[in-house]
């Protein structure tokens, strides 16, 4: 809070308020005018800065500013003695009280003094002795809310005389505590004093004098004023308010970037990844389409349940329409654990097949994290509709099929696992055996409890062996129309449909397993020997298993099934070649494993 008034002109008048007995004239502040011609008798008049000065803030222990103000005075007897004085004043209201002339000197007047409506702090330069306190007509002194001075000091002992036209240099300080006076160098005045214990807050600076019937001329010359800002801080509310939502711009402009990286990085994660699955599946030179995801998603109405298929070991399959044909799309489960590795597998191979006996992968896709393959629409479904009927099944929902059509379906499969076996070295169970993984066609170790090999846990990977056990399980399931047992059972090896049909076998009378709904319409020589041929699949060792070739030479009837003991052997580990049956397994100690506890998924 600065101003300076090297002299004053009428312009500076904007920025002082002044009573209606004061002007700038002559190059300076009249405090009671002297021009005009018009009389100076008992005026009193004030000229204050405009603005208002913040000298405290704060309650109980409150902050106060500090101002230095230096100005200078001339003051001029107009008549002997001259009449009254001037002062410096500090108050919280700018305008002249009523009847402040002669001796209030424009400070108070004599209602309003010694009162603290007053609200007004003064330096009063007196030049008449004109009240009961003054001390003589040449002094100064500190007021408050008074015209009496707390400390008057006398200037004459100074080698000053206040009234007689000279420029007198008066610089006042205060610090918060102490308010001092010098003249003209000279330290006149040093009081304590709290000026937050009588004024407001907010305060007027300027002058005030006043004149009797002795008169004088009441000049201040020039004004410098330097007070500190204190009112800064009161001001700072801006600030709370702009830094606040500078930091949460900045947070947000942080964020969004963040995310934008992230979602960058995913989405060139995604997109190497796809690269990669791409550049892997075109590597192989396969057939399958690459669908887009939304073209899939619209195929399926939005995978609707309703075109929903049926679930399979890595997800739900949909039936869904793509230029006016049916498709089958397998939406790979997130949960599952089909990888990338998997995934390419799966296209790569099963995508080069080529057999009128396997449904045909027509496309994939690889989007938005999902994967899905897209295969020719089977429009009979899945074959244990036919083969199993629920028990709560009416006879018309349950159509029983025909010894012929179970052979054929036999042979189909047979021909089927012949092709792969032979087509390309089968790349899937390669493909996963470079991994150590097994891979058939479900997740984890192969396949549903029933259809697995014993050793399928042992070895934890898919043999062409394997195949053919499962295979020889799903003989005896549509054969027998009877499913190879239900989870719990499958946790006892014995229970088996194996070890079940194994006991007819022993039995002699194994044709008496065959499904009871064809009502003995079957060719009993066929069925015996695919029923000893499904036996034979399902050795529990594995290297007296038929290949597929000898299973497809049996079927036609170009071959005898193998011969299969009428006690079904127990299973042992590791298996021996027929080379080695001789040998007593029990001398092999711990690397002999015979096979207890044999527990699915
Ligand atoms: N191409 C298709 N046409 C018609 N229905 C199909 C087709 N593919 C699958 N389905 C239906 O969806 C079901 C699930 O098929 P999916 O191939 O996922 O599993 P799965 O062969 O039954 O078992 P696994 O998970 O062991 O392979 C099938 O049982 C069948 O009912």
């Amino acid at each position: 809070f600065d101003f300076n008034f090297s002299d004053f002109q009428l312009e500076d008048a904007s920025q002082l308020i002044l009573s209606s007995n004061s002007n700038i004239a002559l190059g300076a502040l009249q405090v009671t005018y002297d021009v005009n011609g018009a009389s100076m008798e008992n005026l009193s008049g004030r000229a204050m800065y405009n603005k208002r000065f913040r000298l405290w803030k704060g309650n109980g222990n409150p902050t106060i500013a500090s101002f230095n103000t230096t100005f200078v005075l001339n003051i001029l007897d107009q008549t002997s003695p001259g009449g009254e004085g001037l002062a410096f004043i500090i108050t919280g209201n700018s305008s002249l009280p009523d009847n402040s002339q002669g001796r209030w000197l424009g400070i108070v007047n004599s209602d309003s003094n010694g009162t603290s409506e007053a609200e007004i702090v003064a330096v009063e330069f007196d030049t008449r002795m004109s009240g009961d306190g003054d001390l003589d007509d040449n002094h100064i002194g500190l007021n408050i809310n008074s015209i009496n001075s707390v400390t008057p000091v006398s200037l004459s002992g100074f080698d000053f005389n206040i009234s007689q036209g000279l420029d007198l240099w008066v610089h006042l300080q205060y610090d918060g505590e102490n308010l001092t006076v010098t003249v003209n160098d000279t330290l006149v005045l040093s009081e304590p004093v709290d000026l937050s214990s009588y004024l407001p807050e907010e305060v007027f600076i300027g002058f005030s004098a006043s004149t009797s019937d002795e008169i004088q001329l009441n000049c201040v010359k020039s004004w410098w004023f330097s007070g500190t800002d204190i009112s800064e801080d009161g001001n700072l509310w801006w600030v709370w308010i702009v830094i606040p939502v500078v930091i949460l711009m900045m947070l947000t402009v942080v964020l969004v970037f963040y995310l934008y990286r992230r979602r960058e990085t995913i989405d060139d994660d995604m997109e190497g990844a796809r690269g990669n699955i791409q550049d892997e599946i075109n590597r192989s030179g396969s057939g399958p389409k690459k669908f887009g995801f939304k073209e899939l998603k619209q195929a399926t109405a939005n995978f609707s349940s309703k075109n929903k298929l049926g679930q399979g070991g890595f997800g739900i399959v949909y039936k869904g329409s793509w230029r006016n044909k049916d498709i089958a799309i397998k939406r790979v489960s997130k949960k599952s654990n089909q990888g990338k590795q998997e995934f390419i597998a799966e296209v790569t191979t099963i995508g080069n097949l080529n057999h009128k006996n396997l449904v045909k992968l027509i496309g994939w896709c690889y989007e938005r994290r999902e994967l899905l393959l897209v295969y020719e629409y089977m429009p009979n479904g899945s074959l244990d509709k036919f083969i199993f009927c629920n028990e709560k099944a009416s006879t018309a929902e349950c159509s029983t099929l025909n010894w012929q059509q179970r052979l054929t379906i036999i042979q189909g499969v047979a021909q089927a696992l012949e092709y792969l076996h032979n087509a390309g070295d089968f790349g899937l169970a390669r493909t996963i055996q470079e991994k150590e993984k097994t891979y058939h066609s479900t997740v984890e170790i192969a396949g549903t409890p029933g259809y697995m090999a014993p050793e399928t846990f042992l070895i934890s990977r898919a043999t062409i062996e394997t195949d053919v056990y499962s295979f020889g399980v799903l003989v005896l399931e549509v054969v027998c129309g009877r499913k190879p047992g239900n989870q719990g059972e499958q946790k006892n090896y014995n229970n088996s449909i194996v070890n079940w049909l194994w006991e007819f076998y022993k039995n002699g009378k194994i044709t008496a397993a065959v499904d009871s709904r064809m009502e003995a319409d079957f060719v009993e020589t066929e069925a015996e020997r695919v029923l000893v041929l499904a036996l034979a699949c399902c050795h529990p060792n594995p290297h007296y298993r038929p290949c597929m070739r000898t299973v497809l030479q049996v079927l036609s009837g170009e071959a005898d099934p193998p011969e299969v003991p009428q006690e079904r052997p127990s299973f042992m580990w590791p298996a021996m070649p027929p080379s080695f049956s001789h040998m007593d397994y029990s001398l092999r100690g711990s690397q002999l494993t015979p096979f207890t506890d044999l527990t699915g998924r």
